[in-house]
């Protein structure tokens, strides 16, 4: 058989697009280089590119831009745009830094960069053959970031379902809820988590993180992330409800093993910075059809 990739679409080859699939710890990404093809992505392709039963599947759809004049006067090598699987853009994403540092790693050779994202010039660090850590934050809890439809308490949000109370909202370049259960395994995070993400609270939705302590420097979680999915894995989300230990005075600890449903993450925190650390590894790589769009910014 002829295993030319190309071969096996009805598309021209111009709307094929190459891509590389990375995950960290399950959390999966479908990443594409838009520095060397500069044409955009529909938001219909990007749903379809998401959804592994009609396309290659993924919990977000990336892409690697040039740096911004900005980006370039902080010393970025490269930036990444975040699309969630409704093609929404947001602004941030832990475990997808870590894996696009890895990418320009390999491309550059280098073992540290800075990465322009909408959550700012990221600081990321090769730790070992295939693991990366990233500096996120600063951490915020100003209800405006966020937005929310009401100024509220943001370290006792006035939202509760079933087991869900006494949240607590952080902002780390994307906006998350999260709250501390007694008990994980008692928590059903879609039936739980998902009537706070579409509370009126959030309109533009949240992440809904479910945390238990385990002891003061573990935390067991599981994210509800924005816009409704059950991911294996959440960067920011470990981040953050690390941070929310701390600032509820449930720990005094300043390093954490945040343990999801696909591995383990290590979170260390510096005020209000936390370095994100956890292994990624490549899934595949091949072409997919895409509408060819003219570039946008
Ligand atoms: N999984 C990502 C977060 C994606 C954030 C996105 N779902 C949002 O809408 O903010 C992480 O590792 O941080």
């Amino acid at each position: 058989m002829h295993f030319d990739v190309a071969h096996f679409f009805e598309a021209p080859p111009a709307a094929l697009r190459p891509f590389v699939k990375m995950h960290g710890l399950g959390n999966h990404f479908v990443i594409f280089d838009r520095r060397t093809d500069r044409r955009a992505f529909r938001n219909a392709d990007i749903v379809r590119i998401c959804d592994a039963r009609i396309g290659v599947g993924g919990d977000q759809l990336l892409t690697i831009e040039p740096p911004s004049p900005e980006g370039i006067a902080g010393g970025a090598y490269a930036r990444m745009r975040i699309f969630n699987i409704d093609g929404r853009e947001v602004s941030a994403c832990g475990n997808a830094t870590r894996c696009v540092a890895h990418l320009l790693f390999r491309e550059n050779g280098g073992s540290a960069l800075v990465l322009e994202t909408g959550a700012g010039m990221l600081n990321c660090r090769r730790t070992g053959s295939l693991e990366v850590s990233v500096e996120l934050g600063p951490i915020g809890w100003n209800w405006r970031d966020f937005p929310l439809a009401r100024e509220v308490d943001m370290r006792n949000l006035p939202v509760r379902s079933g087991p869900l109370q006494n949240g607590t909202a952080l902002w780390i370049g994307n906006p998350h809820a999260v709250f501390f259960v007694d008990s994980l395994a008692e928590v059903d995070l879609a039936r739980h988590a998902a009537p706070i993400h579409d509370d009126p609270l959030f309109p533009e939705g949240v992440n809904v993180g479910v945390a238990e302590l385990v002891d003061a420097g573990t935390i067991r979680l599981a994210v509800w992330e924005r816009p409704g999915i059950a991911t294996r894995a959440c960067g920011t989300g470990a981040c953050v409800a690390a941070f929310a230990a701390r600032q509820k005075g449930l720990s005094a600890s300043d390093r954490f093993n945040v343990h999801l449903p696909g591995g383990r993450l290590t979170v260390e925190l510096q005020g209000t910075m936390a370095v994100m650390s956890g292994p990624v590894a490549t899934c595949c790589a091949g072409v997919v059809e895409a509408e060819p769009v003219a570039d946008f910014e």
